[in-house]
């Protein structure tokens, strides 16, 4: 856990680059500090593993103060990425992300093994990249050593300023998902710099955004982009709230409706009646163990040939997404498949279908879920309807 203490710093110049900071990140939560250039943010970082230390105020790392706490020893508990990445360009990939273990005294092969461990973790092989320097990886590559290195050793907590900004938007959308499903098994105490507003709704489970030198506010993404604190955090969060407010909802099993459901492999005409007997227009058809197939309209089942199965006359259909992934995500599936609905699935199981409907009731579900209650009027529904 992470705790500032009425934390400030004025630079010897006399810069004021924080002022009176008090907050605390849980212990496996991911923070993000978010806000314009200068704002205080890289310094906030710095202090907590004492590249920076504060003019005032105390910080606490594990209920300990770290101004007692030795630099050196202190930072070796702590990971820290940055985004030119740092890494060593005369030693192999495998011994860069060995560093930290070599440093805190593991033997070599049990710092190489478990820096082998690592970048299989961050989706790199070892065999592969591991004998590599570090210029013949492209910049994604590197990105990702950089966060192996940082959780060589193991440490509870991870610091990361602006981690993902030297890379192209797709390369950059695609580690911060990877980093997520890591998070998700370390669960490390993270604070994630970043100047993205989209990046730090992403990432984080609770998000601090900065004015001038102090905290404007600090809540989860859903409460930042629901009910901003100050004109200043609504004016930072963009007016297009509403929209961001799509990547930070997740898809949840009532949202679904149900429809009908046929297999592949019965025969058309049984599907047919009992499509005819509800009243249904189409089904979802399922192939094996459930497997989505895709879907069959019912006079196309009616028409079909006596001896067919549900198979001849169903389409195929690739959009789905998996149970909890934001909103944003199936609405992207739905927009490139061009459908008007998605599957929404459980590991390899069909759970139901997502509508554009039942997009919007999601919308105002997680609107009306907001602690804080949000006037209605404040989320502009009609962005998302007509997007
Ligand atoms: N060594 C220093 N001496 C004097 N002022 C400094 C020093 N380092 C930073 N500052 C000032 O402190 C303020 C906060 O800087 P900081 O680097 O923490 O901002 P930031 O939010 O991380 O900005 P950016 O997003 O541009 O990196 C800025 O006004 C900056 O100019």
């Amino acid at each position: 856990m992470i705790r500032f203490e009425q934390v400030g710093k004025v630079y010897p110049d006399g810069t004021t680059a924080v002022d009176d900071l008090s907050f605390e990140v849980a212990e496996g939560e991911l923070a993000t500090l978010v806000g314009p250039s200068g704002c205080g943010k890289t310094t906030t970082m710095m202090m907590v593993n004492r590249l920076i230390e504060p003019t005032s105020g105390r910080i606490l790392v594990d209920g300990e103060d770290i101004a007692r706490v030795d630099p050196v020893r202190l930072r070796r508990r702590i990971g820290y990425v940055i985004q030119q990445v740092g890494l060593f360009p005369h030693r192999t990939v495998l011994d860069n992300t060995a560093t930290v273990p070599a440093l805190v005294g593991w033997k070599k092969a049990k710092a190489r093994a478990r820096a082998a461990e690592l970048l299989d973790l961050v989706g790199l092989d070892p065999k592969t990249y591991g004998p590599r320097y570090p210029a013949q990886l492209s910049g994604g590559q590197r990105q990702r050593v950089g966060v192996a290195r940082a959780l060589a050793a193991d440490p509870p907590v991870l610091l990361m300023d602006e981690p993902f900004g030297a890379v192209d938007p797709v390369v950059r959308e695609r580690l911060q998902n990877e980093f997520l499903s890591l998070q998700a098994t370390v669960r490390k105490t993270v604070l994630l710099v970043t100047h993205d507003i989209e990046e730090a709704v992403r990432m984080g489970d609770r998000i601090a955004v900065y004015g001038q030198g102090r905290i404007e506010q600090f809540d989860t993404p859903a409460a930042v982009l629901g009910s901003p604190a100050t004109p200043y955090v609504a004016q930072f969060v963009g007016a297009d709230r509403g929209l961001k407010r799509l990547s930070v909802t997740r898809i949840e099993p009532d949202d679904l409706e149900e429809p009908p459901v046929a297999r592949l492999g019965e025969p058309a005409a049984a599907a047919a009646a009992r499509l005819r007997a509800q009243g249904a227009r189409w089904a979802v058809v399922l192939g094996e163990h459930g497997a989505l197939h895709g879907w069959v309209a019912a006079d196309a089942l009616a028409r079909a040939d006596g001896r067919d199965t549900v198979g001849e006359p169903a389409r195929r259909m690739d959009a789905w997404v998996p149970v909890g992934a934001p909103l944003k995500q199936a609405f992207g599936e739905m927009l490139q498949h061009d459908a008007g609905w998605v599957a929404v699935l459980d590991g390899p199981r069909f759970l139901g279908v997502l509508t554009p409907a039942k997009l919007h009731e999601a919308l105002r579900r997680s609107v009306d879920a907001d602690a804080r209650g949000v006037g209605r009027d404040e989320v502009d529904f009609d962005s998302v309807a007509d997007a």
